[in-house]
């Protein structure tokens, strides 16, 4: 573990059974940066994903996040140190709308009893403190949401959906946000508008992001350093550029995205 490092991993092995999913994988993610997992199919990706997040305990290894030793504490443990995490699959609510949902977010980080009087007393949310407005427009302002902020979940496409679910994940101010398969069902146009807003998100905030991804293309372009996982191993770590360089991770994914995609650039 580098002394700057937010989250790690050390040494993780993970048995289902017979069947060793990790084995003695180590990652590192530094402050205010953005770390890419990637690998093929069966790799240990989503394994380790839960490992880090809280939701499976390795068999043998330990997780650190910041100073503390998180290998067997939950995810709600995880995300009361400051762990956010997106899903695959956006879970919010369609009938509420964009705004409503950084503003909820908001205020189960500043108000949380506010929250839940102004969800029992019937009235719906109260008109908000001034302090809760800037924070949440300046979120809004910051993933572009703008536009469609009073529109209702359940109207968008999945682009805006992901953005969304970004912007309330930063709503509770985490230091460390975990991002499984962000790109998944986006468009390019969609893909590219999410890289842009991760990477002005780091810039501007003191966080940092993981992310599990299968659009190795994105994970090069936007990351920092990028681990590469094969049969439960840990196969190559890097920049992008010695990534896209190592032999052992060409032919890892030979045939698949890596080459595929540099042809056709
Ligand atoms: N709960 C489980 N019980 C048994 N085996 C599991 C379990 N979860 C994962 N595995 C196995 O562990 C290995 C790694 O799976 P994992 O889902 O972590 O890979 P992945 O890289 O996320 O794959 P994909 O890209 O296809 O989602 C696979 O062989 C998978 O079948």
């Amino acid at each position: 573990m580098s002394a700057s490092s937010r989250l790690s991993a050390h040494e993780v092995t993970m048995r289902f059974g017979g069947l060793v999913a990790l084995d003695s994988v180590s990652i590192d993610v530094p402050q205010r940066s953005i770390v890419g997992l990637v690998g093929p199919n069966g790799a240990g990706k989503s394994t380790l994903f839960g490992v880090l997040s809280g939701l499976l305990t390795p068999t043998s290894g330990t997780v650190t996040f910041d100073d503390a030793d998180v290998t067997r504490a939950s995810a709600r443990t995880r995300a009361r140190l400051g762990m956010a995490r997106t899903f695959q699959h956006p879970e919010l609510f369609s009938t509420l709308t964009v705004r409503d949902h950084i503003v909820l977010a908001d205020r189960i980080r500043y108000s949380r009893a506010r929250l839940w009087t102004d969800l029992f007393t019937g009235r719906g949310l109260r008109r908000p403190p001034a302090d809760e407005t800037a924070r949440v427009d300046d979120l809004i302002d910051t993933l572009g949401l703008g536009p469609i902020a009073h529109r209702a979940i359940g109207d968008l496409p999945l682009g805006s959906c992901r953005l969304v679910e970004v912007a309330r994940a930063l709503a509770v101010e985490p230091t460390l946000m975990l991002l499984d398969e962000p790109s998944s069902g986006l468009d390019v146009a969609e893909t590219a508008e999410l890289a842009a807003v991760l990477q002005q998100v780091v810039a501007d905030r003191d966080v940092s992001l993981l992310f599990v991804e299968h659009d190795v293309e994105l994970v090069l372009r936007i990351c920092d350093s990028v681990h590469v996982l094969d049969f439960g191993v840990k196969i190559a770590a890097g920049t992008p550029e010695e990534i896209r360089n190592d032999p052992a991770v060409r032919a890892a994914y030979l045939g698949e995205d890596v080459t595929s995609q540099e042809k056709a650039r």
